[in-house]
């Protein structure tokens, strides 16, 4: 597998004008498939792998514009899905399957079929059984599919062994969700996270092309013990890459740790106002930036597609009391969320770790949604954002079944059911929000003078105020305030 920044382009800009893409309807349905009794290839006997293999019927994604279809050939892969199936029931592994469908269809590529076999665990050296693998590659070879996309994270030699029998291009589940991230990067420092992601998973699973004949030059093999600058002559090509590799990664992440500061001033100015921060989190698709916008009319890309944030957006919004706070949107997250992709993120995960408050979106009208929040649950714990306040929004109430929504609720003592889309619930998530919000500390009592109206509005944003009245002398207030306000106010204590 090479990395391959030139389709990237084409099949972003190809993606954001396809419309086919946002709608396509899955129809899923797990049939028997019929499958030879003996296995001559491998003469196993293993009957619980033989029934195994199943065809997810109806997979193949629908084009209904032939210009459209021949135009996406150009330029998409043609794939087939391959998952195995270990635990849990039918309905688990057809989500799993269908979402990984969903990621091949967010970067980019056209699924032709979906295969589940059912095995006790992934095979060690190619992780479908030895004897399915045969059909998976007539599967390739009926469908015309140039790529095999397996639903789990697969060793270097798993990959290689499985490339070599199905004869077309094999990657699995995490190289897929790097490659949506590479899609996607717009600023600098998501880019630069993502290349290094990228590096990271690739580092281990260069292949030394050609073996020997790779050697570049002549001399000893195997250098490595030259020396710096001393090395080159008896590398090998595999290991000039990897050196190169580590180079850059070595750059990016000083890249990284820099754009980091610039962040964290500006948190840290956040901090000093007093303000608190409140981030959204949650599942991919959730409608983490809907919310935002709904909460504060940000205007941020809002699209039914995976992964379409990837830089997290700060706007401000107030409590129904006018106190203020920021609001936070960021990346989503997914099941098995490649840890390159957590290790690269620290940063932006920090921020989230940073918050006085998290705002967990979860979308009420998915199949699984204690699947995909626990799954946020996990990558918040590594983030080290396990401990913070959570309040659990469940989206999506116009489209989820109500019992469902009532039923999810109960599991979550701070939950609101909320609609991003018609505003449903959206008030009483502001009010959660207001209670859950750290208090400011101090008590003050003030007579302020009607020359200085802006004291007066400083301490309706980021204060509490308990009582106001409006007197000759100017107004007088009491309320709960920050530190660096009470200092201001104590200039105008009330006598
Ligand atoms: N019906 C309905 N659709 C919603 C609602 N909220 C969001 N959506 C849709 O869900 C899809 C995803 O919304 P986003 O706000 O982009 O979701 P996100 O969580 O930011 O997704 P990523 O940034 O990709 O992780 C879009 O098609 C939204 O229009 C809602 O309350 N009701
Ligand atoms: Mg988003």
């Amino acid at each position: 597998m090479t990395l391959r920044p030139e389709r990237r382009t084409d099949a972003l800009a190809d993606r954001s004008a396809d419309p086919t893409v946002n709608g396509t309807d899955i129809h899923l349905s797990v049939v028997d498939r019929e499958i030879p009794l003996d296995d001559p290839a491998t003469g196993e006997l293993d009957l619980e792998d033989r029934r195994a293999l199943r065809r997810v019927a109806g997979f193949s994604t629908e084009l209904t514009d032939i210009t459209e279809v021949e135009y996406r050939r150009l330029q998409l892969e043609r794939v087939v899905l391959v998952g195995v199936w270990t635990d849990g029931s039918v309905a688990d592994a057809e989500n799993s399957l269908r979402e990984l469908k969903l990621l091949a269809e967010t970067a980019g590529a056209e699924v032709l079929e979906g295969l589940i076999q059912r095995r006790r665990r992934p095979d060690e050296a190619t992780y479908i059984g030895r004897g399915k693998v045969e059909e998976v590659h007539s599967e390739v070879v009926a469908s015309g599919a140039d790529t095999v996309i397996c639903d789990g994270e697969l060793s270097p030699a798993q990959l290689r062994n499985l490339e070599e029998r199905v004869k077309v291009k094999v990657i699995d589940r995490t190289a897929l969700i790097l490659d949506i991230f590479a899609q996607h990067a717009k600023s600098r420092e998501g880019k630069a996270q993502v290349e290094l992601a990228q590096l990271s998973y690739f580092l281990p699973r260069l292949r030394g092309w050609g073996g020997n004949l790779s050697r570049q030059g002549g001399g000893r093999a195997g250098g490595g013990n030259g020396g710096v600058g001393l090395r080159g002559p008896g590398e090998t090509k595999l290991e000039i890459d990897r050196r190169r590799i580590r180079t850059r990664m070595a750059k990016l992440r000083r890249e990284i740790d820099g754009m980091k500061t610039g962040r964290g001033t500006k948190r840290l100015q956040r901090r000093r106002n007093a303000v608190p921060s409140v981030a959204i989190a949650g599942y991919t698709n959730a409608g983490k930036s809907s919310l935002l916008n709904r909460l504060t009319g940000a205007g941020v890309l809002v699209e039914d597609a995976l992964f379409a944030t990837l830089d997290p957006t700060t706007r401000r919004a107030s409590t129904p009391d006018g106190r203020l706070f920021t609001l936070t949107d960021t990346v989503g997250f997914v099941r098995h969320l490649p840890h390159q992709l957590v290790e690269a993120f620290r940063s932006t995960l920090e921020e989230v770790a940073e918050a006085d408050l998290v705002v967990h979106v979860v979308d009420g009208s998915h199949p699984d949604p204690e699947g995909q929040i626990s799954a946020v649950r996990e990558v918040l714990a590594e983030a080290g954002a396990g401990d913070l306040p959570e309040i659990l929004a469940i989206n999506k109430a116009d489209l989820a079944d109500p019992i469902e929504l009532a039923r999810l609720q109960t599991l979550v003592p701070r939950s609101v059911v909320v609609s991003a889309k018609t505003g449903h619930g959206i008030p009483e998530l502001l009010a959660m929000v207001g209670a859950e919000l750290p208090r400011p500390e101090i008590e003050v009592s003030a007579l302020v003078p009607y020359a200085r109206g802006d004291l007066v509005a400083k301490v309706h944003e980021r204060g509490e105020v308990l009582e106001v009245e409006h007197t000759a002398d100017g107004t007088r207030l009491r309320a709960r305030v920050d530190p660096v306000l009470a200092a201001t106010l104590n200039g105008f204590t009330a006598g």
